[in-house]
C-alpha cells in the first residue's frame, strides 16, 4: 500500500495525517505502529485520517488513532493540526477564520489565525464541557466532592502503587484523564527520580509510574495520566498518554488539568499549561465549556510505501 501523508504537530504532539475523504482506508494496528515508529517509519504519537463529515455543519471528520492502534475519542492538539491541514490544503477558506471539526466525541468548533500566506498558525478550540461523574470518565473510584455545577466527581482520591499512594482528580474531555498534583515530591521514593537530590516534575520517571496508572483497574478504559505542579506562572505538566506513552504535549490533558486545578482550588479557571513541547492556554468558562488555545505547525509531507 502506498500513501501520501502530511506530518503536523501541536506543541510537539505529532501526527501523521492521511486524506481518507473516500472513507475506504483501513489500516491495521501493525501498519499504524509502523507509521508511528520513530526509527522504521515516519514517527508520530498518532495517525489522523481526514474523512467526510457525518455532521454537515462540520468541515471534516477527524479519525484519531493512537500509536498503539487504539482509537481515541478526542485529541486536542490533533484538532488544531486538523484545522491547519484543512486550511492549508484548501478544504477550508483561510478567510473564514472559523470551522467545526467532527470527532468521535462530537463537533468541536474553533477559530483560527493565519499568517500572511494564509497558513494557519494557531487555533482556539471549544473543547466542550468536561464530564466529571465517575461513570463518565470512566473510573471505579468513588466520587468524594461536588463541582460548582452540582456534579459529583473524584477529587484527589488516593490510589496505591509500588511506590506508595498517588492522589488523582478524574476528568473526561471525551477521553479519560487522571490528574495527579505533585504538591510534595519529597514524600515520593528516591527510586522514582533520575536525580533524588533534585526531585522535580522534570526528573520523575514517567515511564514507570505513568504506565502503572495508565493500565490500573480503577480506569476500566485505561486513562491518560497527568502529573502537574501549580506554580505562580501557571501549571507545569507532563503526561503519560493512553496508548502512546509520554508525549511532549496533550491538549485534552491540559484541559483536564486546568479543570482539576480549578476544582481543587489550586488555581483559577484560566491557566497557562506549560508542557515539555510548549504552552497551551486553557479556560473553563462560565458557560461550562473549556476553551483551549495553542499552535499548530507542519513538519513535512511525503509519500510512503507501507512494508506490511
Ligand atoms: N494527545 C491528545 C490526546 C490523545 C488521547 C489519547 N492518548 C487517548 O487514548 O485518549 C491531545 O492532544 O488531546
Amino acid at each position: 500500500m502506498e500513501l501520501d501523508f502530511v506530518k503536523l504537530h501541536g506543541a510537539g504532539n505529532d501526527f501523521v495525517f492521511i486524506d481518507d475523504f473516500s472513507g475506504t482506508l483501513e489500516l491495521t494496528k501493525e501498519q499504524i505502529a509502523w507509521l508511528c515508529d520513530r526509527h522504521f517509519g515516519i514517527g508520530a504519537d498518532g495517525v489522523i485520517l481526514v474523512r467526510r463529515p457525518n455532521d454537515p455543519a462540520c468541515a471534516a471528520y477527524m479519525h484519531y488513532i493512537n500509536s498503539d492502534g487504539t482509537l481515541a475519542e478526542m485529541c486536542g492538539n490533533g484538532v488544531r493540526c486538523f484545522a491547519k491541514y484543512l486550511v492549508d490544503y484548501a478544504f477550508v477558506d483561510p478567510g473564514d477564520g472559523a470551522l467545526a471539526a467532527e470527532t468521535l466525541a462530537g463537533a468541536r468548533p474553533l477559530t483560527f489565525s493565519v499568517d500572511e500566506d494564509g497558513k494557519l498558525v494557531s487555533a482556539t478550540v471549544d473543547m466542550g464541557t468536561p464530564r466529571l461523574a465517575p461513570d463518565e470518565v470512566p473510573t471505579t473510584l468513588a466520587a468524594n466532592a461536588v463541582s460548582p455545577y452540582g456534579e459529583a466527581f473524584v477529587l484527589d482520591a488516593s490510589v496505591d502503587s509500588p511506590w506508595g499512594p498517588f492522589s488523582f482528580t478524574c476528568v473526561s474531555m471525551g477521553n479519560p484523564h487522571a490528574v495527579c498534583f505533585l504538591d510534595d515530591m519529597r514524600a515520593l521514593p528516591d527510586e522514582l527520580f533520575a536525580d533524588p537530590l533534585a526531585k522535580s516534575l522534570d526528573t520523575l520517571d514517567l515511564d514507570r509510574v505513568g504506565a502503572f496508572f495508565e493500565n490500573h483497574p480503577v480506569f476500566p478504559e485505561k486513562a491518560n495520566i497527568e502529573f502537574a505542579v501549580v506554580q505562580s506562572g501557571g501549571i507545569a505538566m507532563r503526561v503519560y498518554e493512553r496508548g502512546c506513552g509520554e508525549t511532549l504535549a496533550c491538549g485534552t490533558g491540559a484541559c483536564a488539568t486546568g479543570v482539576a486545578a480549578c476544582l481543587s482550588g489550586r488555581s483559577g479557571c484560566s491557566n497557562e499549561v506549560h508542557l515539555p513541547g510548549g504552552v497551551l492556554t486553557v479556560s473553563w468558562g462560565d458557560d461550562g465549556h473549556v476553551s483551549m488555545r495553542g499552535p499548530a505547525a507542519e513538519s513535512f509531507s511525503g509519500h510512503v510505501r507501507l512494508p506490511l
